[in-house]
């Protein structure tokens, strides 16, 4: 009997005439089969790399189907069938293959087994391949600091899952560890945070793949070596892979905008992170110009008379009116139009908003950038974006532009001649960029 009801759940059965099954058997001699070619193809050499199949079984959900590994720390291309071990869908070793005289070292499980079963229960994968390809791990190097490897337009895309030809695949970065094991909790996260991913990069070292099936996983193996090495060679060419028209890549004061050198060598021989920053100006950049001139300015010049007078008291605007007084004394002396007398405060507070009112409605019928009049629009703003009576606008691309370039260790900053409060709380997009990410 090939599986076995339990607690409701169709369960491998793991006696001894199921681990001896033709099921498993086959999935023994599949593993051996993989070994052997992905040797060939430079993925498991050196005795690194490993590969892990469920056993398929018509009458077994996934989740409950036992698991074939191969063994650590041998040559991979010779490896036979019983040389692999057989796993209960929790992890638990259910057959071990026997020891090999010197000088073979006694055997043990693959060291990526951890890394393997998180595959495996985080995304209900029917197969995993950790591979050591030469350009899965290059292609981590080309930048240093970025989390993520990023491709557009290239046919081979297609055979990842969930991809078309015009698609970004974006596979996330995790940084090397002294052993395999400790890679462990960072693969997890990144299968967390890359819901759509179905690879993680090591940096310095390779690739975990899976797929639904054996097919699967290889399939989405050779066509993601297949656009790292096309990155690498594009990138030798001078040519820009992550766009999608692959163009030359573009130079910045010198330095190039995929650098391969994101950081500078100090005299510890430690690397220094760079100081590339990009520096994004507000309208007509992130946020359409007609917001500004449409939105926030009317929006200042309407509420100028209800924010001073239901913050007048407050210490920040007594400094606003201060600002303001100072500028209309100059005005006056200079005979701008325009500017009135601003009563003394004894004069009562309805007076003086008044003026006040008269004052910045001249200066804003005039166009005026000073920072009286700037200061108190910020706060004029900051009071609308906090009461919900004004929701920022970014284009489209902004959120995925700030976490791209957040990914690739460039810092993001920005500036405005409109006042700071009017950006940090255009949008919940920038102001969470500017909370979370502290740029
Ligand atoms: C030179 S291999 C170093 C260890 C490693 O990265 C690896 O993938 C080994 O996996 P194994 O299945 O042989 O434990
Ligand atoms: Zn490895």
């Amino acid at each position: 009997m090939a599986a076995v009801a339990l607690n409701g759940l169709k369960m491998a059965a793991t006696s001894q005439a199921y681990l001896e099954s033709t099921p498993v058997n086959d999935t023994r001699k599949l593993l051996s089969d993989l070994c052997r070619h992905f040797y060939g193809l430079g993925w498991v050499s050196g005795t690194g790399g490993s590969i892990t199949i469920k056993v398929h079984d018509e009458s077994i959900p996934k989740p409950q189907q036992l698991i074939v590994m191969s063994p650590s720390g041998v040559q991979k291309e010779r490896m036979v069938p019983e040389d692999m071990y057989v796993l209960s869908p929790s992890g638990c070793f259910l057959s071990s293959p026997s020891p090999k005289p010197y000088p073979n070292k006694p055997p043990k499980c693959s060291d990526c087994a951890p890394l393997f079963l998180k595959a495996y229960l985080m995304r209900n994968a029917g197969a995993v391949i950790h591979s050591h390809g030469m350009e899965s791990c290059i292609v981590t190097m080309i930048d240093p600091l970025s989390k993520e490897f990023r491709i557009t337009h290239m046919e081979m895309i297609k055979g990842i899952q969930g991809h078309g030809y015009y698609d970004e695949l974006v596979v996330p970065i995790i940084e090397n560890t002294a052993y395999e094991r400790e890679l462990t909790d960072a693969l997890a996260e990144a299968i967390e945070a890359y819901p759509k991913t179905t690879a993680v990069l090591v940096r310095n070292h390779g690739i975990y793949i899976w797929g639904d099936s054996w097919i699967h996983a290889k399939t989405q193996a050779e066509c993601y070596h297949y656009l790292f090495d096309a990155a690498i060679k594009l990138y030798q060419l001078g040519l820009d892979w992550s766009t999608p028209d692959h163009g030359p890549i573009k130079k910045y004061g010198g330095k190039t905008n995929m650098s391969v050198k994101a950081g500078t060598v100090n005299s510890n021989h430690e690397t220094e992170p760079s100081r590339r920053c990009i520096v994004l100006d507000i309208e007509g950049t992130t946020t359409p110009i007609s917001f500004v001139t449409d939105v926030l300015f009317p929006f200042a010049r309407n509420n100028v008379s209800r924010h001073l007078a239901a913050t007048y008291e407050t210490d920040e605007t007594q400094d606003d009116i201060k600002l303001l007084r100072t500028q209309v004394q100059n005005d006056l002396e200079q005979g701008i139009v325009g500017a009135v007398p601003i009563p003394p405060d004894d004069a009562g507070k309805e007076e003086v908003i008044a003026a006040l009112v008269a004052n910045v409605e001249a200066m804003i019928k005039a166009d005026r950038k000073i920072t009286a009049l700037k200061q108190l629009q910020g706060h004029i703003w900051r009071t609308g974006f906090q009461n919900n009576e004004l929701e920022g606008v970014v284009f489209e691309d902004v959120p995925e532009a700030l976490q791209k370039w957040h990914a690739s260790g460039i810092k993001v900053t920005l500036a405005s001649y409109v006042s700071f409060y009017s950006f940090i709380f255009l949008t919940d997009v920038l102001l969470t960029f500017y909370v979370v990410l502290n740029f």
